[in-house]
């Protein structure tokens, strides 16, 4: 049975693509099938190389079982304006189950499963339907990915918020390349001394991928 892990963020541009990839490697590396899948992507377009066209690249030589998966198998909903899906959507409306039952046979092909959102936690996908309601349709743990620069404090707290008042839980992991000089006098000392839990990516890469593999 794989593991699920449903990787969101405070926003978008964030890492979560970028993490995602660290973690299939990882997870490679760990000797666990890796596959990634995006339900919703925006900004599909022929000039800027999309977050699916790079899951499915890793996805093919870490795990070669899933080479006859496309990009319209990892990313099931594509739409070309670069915004939240309720807006790019259109009049559309977003209609899950097969979303789901797609995922449930890359599910099939690998050991641990990154789902990856599109935004940040409270991004809106139709009425009265946001990325924050992905992890339990996917049955996911879920990962919050936070940025290291200033500001970010403020935008991981509004997230935990969200998530823990949905009783969801989650894994933090702040994703080290911005003020990178100062994170460690400016952001970080809030997090060590509040005693939030978190992995400092890529340092904590690997322990936080041995983590997920317990969760199986
Ligand atoms: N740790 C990192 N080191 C270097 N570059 C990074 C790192 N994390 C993110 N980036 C770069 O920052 C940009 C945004 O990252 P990424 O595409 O992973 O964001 P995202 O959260 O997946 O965005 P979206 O919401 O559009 O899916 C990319 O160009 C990515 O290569
Ligand atoms: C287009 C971008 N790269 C993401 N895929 C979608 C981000 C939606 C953000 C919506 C918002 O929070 O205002
Ligand atoms: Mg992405």
């Amino acid at each position: 049975m794989a593991i699920k892990i449903f990787v969101t963020a405070t926003n978008t541009n964030v890492g979560k693509t970028h993490t995602t990839l660290s973690m299939m490697e990882e997870a490679a590396r760990q000797g666990l099938r890796p596959a990634a899948f995006k339900p919703i992507e925006t900004g599909v377009t022929d000039e800027k190389p999309a977050d699916g066209t790079a899951l499915l690249k890793a996805m093919h030589r870490l795990n070669p079982v899933t080479e006859k998966l496309t990009t319209n198998d990892v990313v099931p909903l594509q739409f070309k304006l670069p915004a939240a899906p309720y807006v790019a959507k259109g009049d559309q409306t977003i209609v899950l189950g097969p979303v789901i039952e797609k995922s449930k046979q890359i599910e099939a092909l690998c050991d641990i499963l990154f789902i990856e959102g599109a935004g940040g936690v409270m991004v809106p996908i139709d009425e009265g339907l946001f990325m924050i309601d992905l992890p339990k349709l996917f049955d996911a743990h879920t990962l919050l990915i936070s940025p290291s620069r200033l500001g970010s404090i403020n935008d991981t707290l509004l997230s935990m918020e969200a998530l823990n008042h949905r009783g969801i839980g989650f894994d933090l992991a702040i994703n080290l390349f911005e003020d990178m000089e100062s994170f460690e006098y400016i952001t970080l000392p809030y997090y060590e001394r509040t005693g939030i839990s978190h992995s400092l990516l890529p340092r904590d890469l690997s322990a936080l991928v041995r983590r997920f593999n317990r969760l199986r």
